[in-house]
């Protein structure tokens, strides 16, 4: 059988397992139902054309191991199922009907919605399994397992995702190295295709970067970054979630002074909690905080939590709606330790998933022994994760609804990773950069007694302001600082503090 035989034959390794996989999938699904039981949902789509190589292949190994044929396969009786719209594009339409005549396929054309269509096919037939092409990063796949069965509402069936775990690039090793033909639209820029209106070729593979770009882009199977594949997909993205917009791009700083932006800094690390030696202390969170400030953002809590995942979920799942967003620290990398990214799933209420880009700047830093054949160093939360790229970063910081997952482990690493978050913020409107704070510290002898009472009566009269009080010991003075965005404001409330105690009784630090 050509499929098979050309898997076999290719040293592409990573190809081969999950080659493998998939057809075991495929030929477990053929001894537990029968062939009437089971349908292909095709569209014509790339994804879809590997599968039903696939299942060619696994039919073949199938009927070669019951010495049913000796794989001859002109006769390919698995069913066939298209749903037909006036809104796919005529190359996807004919290219699916072309498959169908090339392949004997019995294709069952069905020209209502999904849910409709489904419910009536299974009425009429005993279709009791459903293969798809899904694969993580689609949007459908959220949730789904290789074997899922129909969500509720749906007619009851069991869809089969074969190649859930296969990545972008993976579909394309399989499809050039097996030299299986593919829809023409591919070849011109599509990378990957919904219906006429919402779908235009990848601009990521246009040819010439003049605005107009004379039409011509590169096949699909050049596009290097997989996460990228449907950026021809025209429909909108949903925004990050927050608990305030804050996504606007900021071109320099923001005018609006009584915007309040806050922030959680989170810390995962046992060293700090644990470790007697003394020497570890969470020098990052509090350094964060003070970059924070210095974009006029409020700090409402700096924790530190254990490595631990549910204490991890718990604190961000707590921070995030709180907080505009959320920064993390520590816990990240591939020790038994590093939790922090699977806490951070939980508390988006998604599992981690293989993420084909992420894998792919990890083989860079660390050599192919990261890559594994199943992805299991490059695991991120599923369909929330944006990856914030920086030339000046070898791995990109990761990016969780408002949560930010920093990598660094000591002040400068830090100071490396703001300065990156700053620029994506003011080219891609990360988070909005706001007027910093304004301060002023006054140093005074007299005591709580004397001070407690006006201090009490001037946080009331301002209380846009944040007026902090500390003292370095005991018997020494005690500094109030005033702060906030307005300056003049912080003129006033020092005015009306000293105005409540004879001249000298403060003075400036
Ligand atoms: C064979 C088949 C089975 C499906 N089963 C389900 C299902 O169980 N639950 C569900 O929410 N959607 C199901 N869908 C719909 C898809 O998840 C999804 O909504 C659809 O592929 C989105 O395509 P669109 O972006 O073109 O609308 C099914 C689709 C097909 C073709
Ligand atoms: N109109 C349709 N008819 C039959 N099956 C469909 C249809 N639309 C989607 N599917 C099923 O859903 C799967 C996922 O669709 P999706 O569009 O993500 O993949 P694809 O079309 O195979 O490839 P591409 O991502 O390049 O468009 C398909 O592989 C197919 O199994
Ligand atoms: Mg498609």
């Amino acid at each position: 059988m050509e499929i098979h035989n050309a898997v076999k034959e290719s040293d592409d390794r990573r190809l081969k397992t999950k080659y493998n996989n998939a057809v075991y999938v495929i030929q477990r699904v053929l001894a537990l139902y029968s062939i009437e039981e089971v349908a292909f949902s095709f569209n014509g789509g790339k994804d879809s054309t590997v599968l039903l190589h696939l299942l060619r292949a696994g039919y073949y190994l199938h009927n070669k191991e019951k010495s049913l044929s000796n794989g001859d396969l002109e006769n390919f009786p698995i069913r066939i199922i298209y749903f037909e719209s006036p809104s796919a594009f005529p190359e996807i339409n004919s290219f699916t009907h072309d498959t169908a005549t090339t392949y004997g396929l019995e294709m069952e054309i069905i020209t209502l919605d999904f849910k409709s269509g489904l419910e009536d096919l299974l009425k009429a037939k005993p279709i009791r399994a459903i293969f798809l092409g899904v694969r993580i990063g689609d949007p459908t796949a959220v949730g789904q397992e290789q074997f899922s069965p129909s969500s509720p509402g749906w007619p009851p069936f069991m869809r089969v995702n074969p190649i859930l775990d296969w990545s972008y690039r993976d579909i394309w090793s399989f499809i050039l190295t097996c030299k299986v033909t593919y829809c023409g639209l591919y070849d011109q820029g599509y990378t990957s295709i919904g219906s006429i209106y919402d779908t235009v070729p990848n601009k990521l593979l246009c040819i010439s970067h003049s605005s107009s770009c004379g039409g011509k882009y590169k096949p699909a199977y050049l596009l290097s970054n997989g996460r990228l594949e449907r950026a021809g997909r025209t429909k909108k993205s949903a925004p990050s979630a927050g608990r305030t917009p804050v996504g606007e791009v900021m071109d320099g700083v923001d005018s609006h002074k009584n915007i309040m932006l806050t922030a959680s800094v989170i810390t995962v690390g046992d060293e700090i909690l644990y470790l007697r030696s003394g020497s570890v202390g969470d020098d990052l969170g509090l350094a964060l905080c003070q970059k924070l400030h210095s974009i006029g953002w409020t700090v409402s809590q700096a924790a530190v939590v254990q490595n631990d995942i549910d204490s991890v979920a718990e604190e961000v799942e707590r921070q995030k709606s709180a907080n505009d967003m959320v920064f993390v620290f520590g816990g990240v990398g591939q020790l038994h330790s590093d939790v922090t990214l699977a806490g951070v799933a939980k508390a988006c209420g998604v599992r981690l998933a293989p993420d084909e880009e992420f894998e792919e700047y990890l083989r860079h830093l660390i050599g192919d022994h990261c890559t594994g054949d199943r992805n299991e160093m490059a695991q991120l939360p599923e369909g929330i994760t944006e990856l914030l790229d920086h030339e000046k970063l070898p791995v990109p910081l990761i990016k969780c609804q408002n949560v930010i997952i920093l990598t660094a482990t000591n002040v400068p690493e830090l100071e490396k990773e703001w300065d990156c978050l700053i620029e994506l913020t003011r080219s891609s409107g990360l988070f909005a950069v706001m007027e910093p704070y304004a301060s002023k510290s006054l140093s005074t002898f007299l005591s709580d007694v004397e001070t407690a009472q006006p201090l009490s009566e001037l946080c009331l009269k301002f209380p846009d302001l944040k007026i902090v009080c500390r003292r370095k010991s005991r018997s020494g003075p005690l500094i109030i600082s005033l702060e906030g965005k307005d300056v003049a404001r912080i003129e006033s409330a020092t005015e009306a503090l000293c105005n409540k105690f004879l001249p000298g009784a403060f003075s400036e630090v």
